[in-house]
């Protein structure tokens, strides 16, 4: 176990205002917080005027990417290893919570730490090819003080109950844990759950989150070796709370009033439980209240638990920012203990123990071949050898000449030879006692007849009647006291565990659709092909080109000059082209540009290449895992499966060798990824260099020079498109967006193909037509919804009564 301290980091929400008394230090992790004197307390007066606050680290105006880097990075990296974590976000109702955990709603970049959390750990996956991972994901909504369960089929949520386990660890009994096998699939997952609790926030409330959710990846390790019995589980804990809300501030009523109370008392419960832990006390309430029930591992137990305490620094709300402060400077003062979870699972033991069984077999074996003893069985006796034994012995005790001893070659056989002496001399002791009886039977017979016939006949013989010898220790109906119930066993006792081979469950993991991703893309295009449309009907030519035009007042003359001679159309465009061909200068310039085209083009050609090769590995990867969990699936436990057996091994090899190309691929990509916003930007200043020597050569040519120029050039018409690429700047970026989504980030694949089979908006997406309406996954997660809504009128139905 290793003692570790609660980190914490504050994040700010970005403010109009700067005049809000919230002062960041230079360090990067001070924070203090002036707030006016009370004016009607008097100009005397004790109250403190700045609080300073010292945490692991103050993210202000940082990107979510920083944002991630910062605070879940090494927590994630500890998942895979194998130590469980927590990270939260807590703060004031719109200060950012869902915004740093889910995502804001502008899509990928601003993706959250959930999909962020789940890229990295698949990609951890794909990387480490000495381990087996499985992976699934739950998502847990508390809700008024009611659990649910937002993966989960209908009903699930009703038995949901917060325990410990055996190691006093927390979990929720009865959550749904989905197997996800990829990026996409535990997106799709996430996106469902959100669109379930968002949809749910729109009937209740439509600005902001009215529940505390608890996304967790939970992981299980294993060594490649498929007969590894070793496993390590950990489990991550991504947390949205409820934001605290002053009820009398917002003046809210009704429904949302009554949300705001639950959420209110179960945040002031868990700082109670904050309270209680940093004083060290004997007793912590943790079972107070769902949530901290829930996070009682991530304040005081196994786990890595980082906070994010999320402040809006408008003056407005100094009373809330300093009240964030204060509870997230008592949490840091927590301690967890850490520590790797190996699994103590019975089955994994067992097969650990049937391994070595098998071994010490083998190894009595070959000592048996070495001493050139006879072939020895060691297995369990069958039936028939049983059979075999008994009668042998039977014998043995019967004295036939041919049987002179028992078998006893093995000391299971001895044990056995001994146990079928024990049930011949049982058999024998039974019919001697059966002989016995009979003849008691028939002696009290007889003397119950001299006894009737002493006293008369038609007196007696009737039921319940004493035995006249009763005295001698005897009566009626009474058994030997040596005698035994009649054996129910069979012959030869229970059968000696030689069947325990249970028939392990097909994994049937279906294959993951492959065309997905590619279809997501033409998704993409769609969607981006809008913008591309709009920016298409700008002009091609004019002065607005590239944006690049003349600043400050004689510019502005020049322009108005050089418009009044290019107001024929096409003449500035005719003009541009004489001047990249005839005049030196121009035609350095174009130079610049065609090489800093050519770069750029060839640094897309290698990502696009490089993109397609890692998405084809990543496939193959994602087959040849599918191909495992089959193989693994249908070997039977304790049995050859647990051994590699060729096909799995070849199966493994080349997992193995398309991880490896993976890896150099993806590192490629990477690298060309890193060159190609130098060569866009090489691009635009060459072209910028290129429109601005032309505008300004040509506002230093006469009139004329100009208007001949132009005429010269209409005769020789340019190449068709020239200007198309040369000259509308706007229009190229609008189609390098396009070519963005899958260039840049060919990692964004797997989300936007996660959204489209959810059906969901990016999380943060506002808006009841946020999500695909009509679409498989959004009518599941708007079913999820009113399911949902229909169990809390349920339940607060009947806590009503
Ligand atoms: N760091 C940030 N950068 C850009 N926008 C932000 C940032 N933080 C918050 N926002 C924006 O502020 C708004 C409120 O944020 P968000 O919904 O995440 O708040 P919250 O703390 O989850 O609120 P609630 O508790 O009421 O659900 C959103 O529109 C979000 O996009």
């Amino acid at each position: 176990m290793v003692k570790t301290a609660v980190k914490v980091f504050v994040r700010t929400r970005p403010t109009a205002t700067n005049s809000s008394g919230v002062k960041i230090g230079s360090d990067g992790q001070s924070i203090s917080v002036n707030v006016p004197k009370d004016q009607s307390a008097g100009i005397i007066n004790n109250q403190q005027e700045s609080f300073s606050f010292k945490f692991d680290g103050v993210l202000e105006n940082v990107s979510q990417d920083a944002a991630y880097t910062a605070v879940a990075h090494e927590v994630v990296d500890g998942l895979m290893a194998g130590y469980n974590g927590t990270i939260f976000c807590y703060g004031q109702t719109g200060a950012g919570k869902t915004f740093t955990m889910s995502g804001g709603s502008s899509g990928y970049a601003h993706r959250g730490i959930i999909p962020r959390t789940l890229h990295h750990v698949f990609r951890e996956v794909d990387m480490r090819v000495d381990k087996m991972y499985r992976v699934h994901v739950s998502y847990l909504e508390i809700y008024n003080e009611q659990l649910y369960d937002l993966l989960g089929e209908p009903g699930s949520s009703e038995g949901l109950a917060v325990l410990e386990d055996t190691n006093n660890n927390a979990y929720v009994r009865g959550l749904t844990l989905v197997p996800v096998r990829s990026e996409e699939e535990a997106l799709a997952q996430f996106f469902l759950g959100e669109q379930g609790r968002t949809t749910a926030g729109h009937v209740l409330n439509a600005e902001s989150s009215r529940s505390h959710t608890v996304f967790t990846v939970h992981v299980e390790m294993r060594t490649s070796d498929a007969a590894s019995e070793r496993a390590v589980l950990s489990k991550l804990n991504l947390v949205d709370l409820a934001g605290s809300e002053r009820t009398k501030k917002t003046g809210v009523t009704g429904q949302t009033l009554k949300e705001a109370q639950f959420i209110n008392r179960s945040l002031s419960f868990l700082e109670q439980t904050v309270n209680s832990l940093s004083r060290r006390d004997a007793y912590v309430p943790f079972r107070q209240t769902k949530l901290t029930a829930v996070l009682r591992d991530a304040l005081g137990g196994n786990c890595k638990t980082v906070m994010i305490a999320n402040i809006w620094a408008e003056p407005s709300h100094t009373e809330e920012t300093l009240s964030t402060l204060r509870f997230a400077s008592r949490v840091r003062t927590l301690t967890t203990q850490l520590a790797v979870n190996e699994s103590s699972d019975p089955g994994l033991l067992l097969r650990r123990y049937e391994r070595q069984i098998k071994e010490l077999k083998a190894e009595l074996a070959m000592r048996d071949t070495l001493s050139g003893r006879s072939r020895v069985s060691y297995d369990d006796p069958t039936d028939d050898e049983l059979r075999e034994l008994h009668s042998t012995a039977r014998r043995f005790l019967a004295g036939e000449a041919d049987v002179e001893e028992l078998p006893a070659d093995s000391l299971k056989r001895v044990r056995e030879a001994f146990k079928a002496l024990r049930a011949v001399h049982a058999a024998v002791k039974g019919e001697l006692g059966g002989q016995l009886a009979a003849m008691r039977r028939a002696a009290t017979e007889e003397g119950a007849q001299a006894a009737a016939q002493a006293t008369g006949a038609g007196s007696g013989g009737g039921v319940g009647e004493v035995d006249p010898r009763a005295a001698a220790g005897f009566t009626v109906g009474q058994a030997p006291l040596d005698a035994r119930p009649p054996q129910t066993r069979s012959e030869f006792g229970t059968a000696g565990g030689d069947g325990g081979a249970a028939a392990a469950a097909a994994a049937a993991a279906a294959q993951a659709p492959l065309g997905a991703q590619l279809s997501s893309l033409t998704d993409v295009a769609s969607t981006v092909g809008g913008g591309a449309a709009d920016g298409a009907q700008r002009s091609p030519s004019g002065a607005s080109v590239g944006g690049v035009g003349f600043a400050g007042g004689a510019a502005t003359a020049a322009a108005a000059r050089l418009s009044a001679i290019f107001a024929v159309p096409g003449d500035r465009n005719a003009v541009f082209r004489k001047y990249k061909t005839d005049v030196a200068e121009g035609r350095e310039l174009a130079d610049a540009l065609k090489a800093a085209m050519t770069a750029l083009k060839e640094t897309r050609g290698s990502i696009k290449s490089l993109g397609e090769s890692v998405n084809e590995a990543k496939k193959r990867i994602d087959e040849l895992n599918a191909a495992l969990a089959l193989r693994r699936g249908a070997a039977p436990a304790g049995g050859d499966g647990e051994v590699l057996d060729s096909e799995t091994y070849a199966l493994l090899q080349d997992l193995k060798s398309v991880k490896q190309r993976y890896r150099a691929d993806f590192d490629g990509l990477k690298e060309a990824r890193e060159e190609l916003e130098p060569r866009i930007q090489g691009v635009a200043v060459a072209r910028a260099a290129l429109l601005e020597g032309f505008d300004s050569w040509a506002a230093g040519q006469s009139e004329g020079a100009l208007r001949r120029m132009a005429a010269a050039a209409r005769a020789v018409p340019g190449t068709p498109g020239e200007e198309d690429d040369e000259l509308d700047a706007g229009e190229a970026f609008e189609r390098m967006q396009l070519a963005r989504i899958t260039e840049r980030d060919p990692d964004s694949l797997a989300y936007h193909a996660a959204l489209r089979r959810s059906g969901a908006a990016a999380p943060g997406a506002a808006g009841p037509g946020a999500g695909a309406a009509g679409s498989g996954g959004g009518a599941k997660a708007a079913a999820a919804a009113s399911r949902r809504l229909e169990q809390t009128q349920t339940m607060n139905r009947g806590a009503a009564r």
